[in-house]
């Protein structure tokens, strides 16, 4: 284990009311740069008091914002994804620093979170309800939505600003007020995300922010008494226990958990696009999606040649800084997903499937980060544990299977059901998937991992809650219809 050294400069503050604020714990929480292990930040650790203090200060501004109007709403995200545009290069450093994601992924998802600020801007002028015919003439019937008052979000470290911005633009744009906790893990980087809202003008008390751990800050949100609506991505254990305490107090929840995201390819597929899809969905991000690649389910007839490229490629792959221009794979997040990642390799072997390539920590002198080879195991079966549990790290499991029948079968024997791939070129085969598979995210010859801002996104089964979040999605999780019925005498 190498040391940790303390060389932090930036340490963050809350923002609450309006106002950066330092917590009264005096207490700090240090943000590890995965790829040196050295503190590369610090946010603070609030206590309870503090996160009842931000959902008061959300309380108190949500009636006033909810009169603002839409459209008025709307050119405030437009100045915050302007002051994003500006601090791009800055923050997508910071990301890689914090998280562990290479440069271009990390500029990648801060210029997608431009990208749906500007969406979601663009609501603040679009429709807001129907009108409806009423039994009656003379009477006008329409529809309009209203907002739910102050919305807890709480979100994770691999995502740390696409996810915040998905979740806090709509619920701005559509009237609520908001008290933002990040993930510990990616908290710097949510900062400077947090500062491009702060910094947008946005009346005292509409956006607030406060760091800190889940069980405290997380905790004193959720069971708030102000608190209208809760959306939360993270891992199932959490989102359950979230899911207990918002029915019991008749908040509005919206889960986003775990995958196990399978990927089919068909003898009839193009394997050459089917391979690189495959590397790319598994090993991006270091696998550190929810909608990463984690099941592979291969036909008999192309499973030999389709395996043997599979580790041909991986085998390429650099490994390294996220901010050295030539590194295809950064480090895993933290020390906590990098024993994961190694422990579940461990649980692999010794439930009988066999290790073809990776498996390895690469740490040394030179390389004192949270690195792991990116790992194949062949001869998996759908029992094993490796083909069951979520490992979030870049780690996949090959299974055969005989027909596509099997192989959709296979698919769908899992808990989770967000993200699912189809390889082939028989469209028949395409419509039976499309069908058949359990999963909220279905792609055709594209890799699983990935979404898309201005569509439904969520999953089936464990994965999710059931609602949808992004795109249109979003209103109906951020807002409640009225409906309004008027007689002219
Ligand atoms: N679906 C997805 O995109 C993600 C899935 N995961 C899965 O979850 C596993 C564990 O990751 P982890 O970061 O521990 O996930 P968690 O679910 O613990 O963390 C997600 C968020 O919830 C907060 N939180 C934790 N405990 C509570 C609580 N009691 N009350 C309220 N909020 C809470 C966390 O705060 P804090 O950081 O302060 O603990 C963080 O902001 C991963 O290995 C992966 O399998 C993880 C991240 C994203
Ligand atoms: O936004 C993406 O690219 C993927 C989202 C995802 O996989 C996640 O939430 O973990």
């Amino acid at each position: 284990m190498n040391e940790v050294f303390s060389i932090t400069e930036e340490v963050h503050s809350n923002f609450i009311n309006g106002e950066w604020k330092q917590s009264t714990s005096g207490k700090l929480i240090d943000s590890i740069n995965p790829a040196n292990r050295q503190v590369m930040g610090q946010v603070q650790s609030s206590t309870i008091e503090e996160a009842n203090e931000a959902i008061e200060a959300a309380h108190n501004a949500s009636k006033e914002w909810a009169k603002v109007g839409e459209f008025q709403r709307g050119q405030y995200l437009y100045k915050v994804a302007a002051l994003l545009e500006e601090n791009l290069e800055e923050i997508a450093k910071t990301l890689t620093e914090e998280m562990g994601k290479t440069y271009p992924e990390a500029l990648g998802e801060t210029q997608r979170g431009i990208a749906i600020l500007k969406y979601y801007a663009a609501e603040g002028s679009r429709s807001n309800g129907d009108v409806i015919p009423a039994s009656e003439k003379d009477a006008l019937m329409f529809t309009k939505r209203i907002p739910l008052g102050v919305v807890g979000v709480i979100t994770p470290w691999n995502f740390p600003v696409a996810i915040p911005i998905w979740k806090i633009a709509p619920a701005l744009v559509y009237g609520n007020t908001v008290v933002f906790k990040p993930a510990s893990e990616a908290a710097v980087t949510a900062a400077k995300v947090a500062k491009c809202f702060a910094d947008a003008g946005l009346p005292s008390g509409v956006f607030n922010f406060i760091t800190g751990s889940g069980s405290t800050v997380g905790d004193a949100i959720i069971n708030s008494k102000y608190l209208k609506a809760i959306t939360f991505t993270g891992s199932s254990k959490t989102g359950k226990m979230i899911a207990e305490i918002a029915s019991k107090n008749q908040v509005k929840y919206q889960l986003e958990m775990g995958g196990k995201n399978p990927v089919i390819v068909l003898d009839d597929a193009n394997l050459e696009n089917a391979v690189q899809a495959v590397v790319s969905g598994a090993f991006k991000s270091t696998g550190q999606k929810c909608t990463a690649t984690s099941r592979v389910i291969i036909q008999s007839g192309i499973y030999e040649q389709f395996r043997d490229r599979l580790v041909e490629v991986t085998k390429g792959i650099s490994v390294g800084s996220g901010l050295d221009s030539t590194t295809w794979m950064g480090p895993c997040a933290s020390e906590g997903q990098y024993k994961t990642v190694l422990e579940y390799i461990e649980i692999a072997k010794n439930e009988g499937a066999t290790l073809i390539t990776g498996g390895h920590a690469i740490d040394s002198e030179l390389t004192p980060g949270f690195y792991v080879e990116p790992t194949i195991f062949d001869n998996v079966t759908t029992d094993m544990r490796i083909a069951q549990e979520e490992v979030f790290g870049p780690v996949i499991a090959l299974i055969k299977a005989e027909s596509i029948e099997d192989a959709i079968s296979f698919a769908n024997d899992a808990e989770y059901g967000l993200s699912a791939s189809i390889f082939t070129t028989n469209i028949g085969n395409a419509l039976a998937f499309i069908d058949d598979i359990e999963a909220g995210l279905v792609r055709v010859n594209a890799e699983s991992a990935g979404v898309e801002y201005q569509a439904p996104f969520g999953g089936l089964k464990d994965s999710s809650s059931g609602s949808r979040e992004q795109g249109q999605a979003a209103k109906e999780f951020f807002t409640v219809s009225k409906t309004v019925y008027i007689k002219a005498q």
